[in-house]
């Protein structure tokens, strides 16, 4: 059982390939503002409570450096992580293959057979680039049992939504109890 003061803290990982817009969506739900300039990220963690079914959670969030088919899960991303955000944008194909590939390595890390987790397609206002179809984005995410929303961090859309989503799936498989439903089979002693 988790101590009473972490019943309603989640932590939550937004992954996925570099430049998709992962500290813009995280930026626009902590801060309610869209940085239209592009910083790299090497790690950063936001906090901010959300309205779930009647009950606020406290919500950390770990913004991540980009991803690609070469990186090493960062053993920080599946340890005591409760939901993922798994993020590609709608204008890049290659970032939408990524998602896979992050998904598998965060299955393999943690030993297990599904992961909470909500697939976003990002930059959904850029739409004469537009490389991925709503379709393709639902389909892998039924394909990965998680949720799926498509949203902009520039017009705000959608935003919100991603994190609702990312308890909806955490609590579905874990309600209340504030126990991080992915768990490592090594131990580190
Ligand atoms: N048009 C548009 N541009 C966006 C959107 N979200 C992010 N961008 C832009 O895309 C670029 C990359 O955004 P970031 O949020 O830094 O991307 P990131 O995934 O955190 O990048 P890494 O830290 O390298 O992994 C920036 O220039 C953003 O302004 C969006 O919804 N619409």
């Amino acid at each position: 059982m988790a101590p009473a003061e972490n019943l309603k803290k989640r932590k939550i990982a937004v992954l996925g390939s570099r430049s998709v817009g992962k500290s813009s969506l995280v930026i626009q739900f902590s801060e309610n503002r869209f940085v239209s300039e592009y910083y790299p990220t090497i790690e950063a963690t936001f906090t901010k409570s959300v309205k779930y079914k009647g009950t606020e959670f406290d919500c950390e969030v770990i913004d991540t450096a980009g991803q690609d088919e070469f990186s090493i899960l960062n053993s920080k991303h599946a340890i005591g992580i409760h939901g993922y955000v798994l993020v590609y944008s709608v204008t890049s194909k290659a970032s939408f293959d990524m998602i896979q590939i992050v998904y598998d390595k965060i299955i393999g890390f943690c030993g297990v057979t599904d992961i909470p987790c909500v697939v976003v397609g990002s930059k959904v206002d850029l739409e004469s680039s537009r490389q991925v179809t709503p379709q393709e984005g639902q389909k892998l995410a039924q394909e990965l049992n998680a949720a799926w929303v498509e949203t902009s961090a520039k017009t705000n859309l959608n935003v919100g939504k991603v994190f609702e989503h990312c308890l909806a799936e955490i609590e579905k498989r874990a309600p209340n109890t504030g126990e991080p439903p992915v768990q490592n089979r090594c131990v580190i002693m």
